[in-house]
């Protein structure tokens, strides 16, 4: 499948922006940062996961754990039902009973990637809550999963795909919305 650049949905200086702000909304809706840890699934999940961390710290003056999950979703087609999420590995160096944890992620689609990483914090432990963070929410959900925290909201027909674009995985800073093509 060929893909073809549509349009470009935040630039640079505009990620930043949205992940200041779910800094601070992180803070605010746990009234401080006491007993919060972050979780990033990877990859994009875990260079977001840094630097929230980094706002947050430069904003309260103290460190919260991240830990990461790696997960694989294996995908014949982005509008199939059956995409299979597995777990491949886990790096949570940290006790999550008690915490309030948040997983975090660069794109929400069907939600079966943040299914699949809800069902390995519970092996892990007993998290008081978990919140979700992520950069996009693109819609066409399929489970009953909605995030905590959004960058921005993006409605998408089933063909396009979103990619975003970390400086630290991709050498560039941008998500665009593309469209496959047969
Ligand atoms: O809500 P879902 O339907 O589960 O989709 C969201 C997931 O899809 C993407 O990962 P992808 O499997 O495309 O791999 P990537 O992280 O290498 O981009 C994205 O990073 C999310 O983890
Ligand atoms: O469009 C999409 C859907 C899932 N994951 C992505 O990274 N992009």
């Amino acid at each position: 499948m060929k893909l073809q650049e549509k349009t470009q949905i935040l630039d640079a200086e505009a990620m930043r922006r949205a992940l200041t702000r779910i800094a601070h909304e992180i803070i605010e809706r746990n009234k401080g940062i006491d007993d919060v840890v972050l979780v990033g699934i990877r990859r994009r999940g875990v260079p977001m996961a840094q630097r929230l961390q980094q706002k947050i710290k430069e904003i309260e003056n103290k460190e919260i754990p991240i830990g990461t999950l790696d997960i694989t979703l294996y995908r014949d087609d982005l509008t199939t039902i059956n995409n299979q999420p597995v777990l491949q590995k886990t790096n949570i160096p940290f006790d999550i009973e008690g915490k309030t944890v948040i997983l975090i992620d660069d794109v929400l689609y069907t939600g079966r990637t943040i299914r699949a990483a809800m069902d390995a914090l519970m092996d892990l432990g007993r998290p008081r809550s978990i919140q979700l963070a992520v950069l996009i929410d693109r819609g066409h959900r399929e489970l009953p999963i909605r995030a905590d925290y959004v960058g921005k909201n993006v409605p998408t027909s089933k063909k396009e795909i979103i990619e975003c674009k970390l400086q630290e995985i991709d050498g560039e800073e941008r998500v665009i919305i593309v469209e496959g093509e047969a």
